[in-house]
């Protein structure tokens, strides 16, 4: 039977990375995107602005919405410190299975909960269900007309504090029109957009860093 992309991009990754050494895998990873079936992993360029606001935020409690096959998964858990934990919601469980073997191989499975379901059903039951308060980071990576949706349901649900930062991938392409016009004009927040490319690509990108006020 036919395999899939992620299925492919598994193999790449258990072919030519080192278990446990995170950097290999990314490294992996993007290697099989450029030069074998492009994926929509945050990839490289636009990794390194996400690696530089991990540890700029040093965020002891993560939250990302859309693990795919645990690329940026891998490098946020690769950057956290000590006792941080990064909570992923993925709704596809051929994906779920993927990112959870990606994630094992690169050795930071410690650092990780996967959760197999959608973000809507998922975010009202995160205190009560993983004993969270708030959210340090949040990396809004899935469906993009969910962005702004999931974005007022952690709000009702008390899960942003005064500066908790909401960074978005795609804000030009695909875009999220709703979303970015929502951050950009809400008292509630001061947003930033980080200017890039669609990963693997020369196509304009870029991630929007959102500061939530309270
Ligand atoms: O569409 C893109 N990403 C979507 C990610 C979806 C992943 O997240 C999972 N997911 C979705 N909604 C939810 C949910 N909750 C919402 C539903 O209940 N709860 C939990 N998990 C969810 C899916 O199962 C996938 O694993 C994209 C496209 C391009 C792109 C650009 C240019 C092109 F030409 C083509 C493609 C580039 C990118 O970087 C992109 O991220
Ligand atoms: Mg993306």
């Amino acid at each position: 039977t036919q395999s899939t992309r992620p299925q492919r991009l598994l193999g790449a990754v258990q072919k030519n990375a080192t278990r446990g050494h995170p950097r290999s895998v990314i490294q992996a990873i993007d290697h099989f995107c450029r030069n074998k079936e492009w994926a929509m992993n945050v990839g490289d360029e636009k990794g390194c602005i996400l690696d530089s606001v991990v540890s700029e935020v040093s965020p002891a409690t993560v939250l990302e919405l859309g693990t795919y096959c645990g690329y940026s998964t891998v490098r946020i858990a690769s950057r956290l410190p000590p006792h941080a934990k990064l909570i992923t919601l993925e709704f596809n469980p051929e994906f779920a299975v993927i990112a959870r073997q990606v994630i094992a191989w690169a050795g930071v499975e410690d650092k990780v909960q996967l959760v197999e379901g959608a973000s809507g059903d998922w975010i009202p039951r995160m205190k009560e269900q993983f004993g969270v308060k708030t959210f340090d980071l949040v990396f809004l990576d899935h469906w993009k007309d969910r962005y702004l949706p999931d974005t007022k349901l952690m709000e009702e649900c008390g899960l942003l504090r005064k500066g908790s930062i909401l960074l978005a991938d795609n804000v030009i392409c695909p875009g999220t029109p709703d979303y970015l016009e929502y951050v950009r004009n809400s008292p509630r927040y001061e947003s930033q957009y980080f200017k890039s490319h669609l990963e693997y690509t020369k196509v304009e990108d870029g991630l929007e860093k959102s500061v939530f006020l309270g």
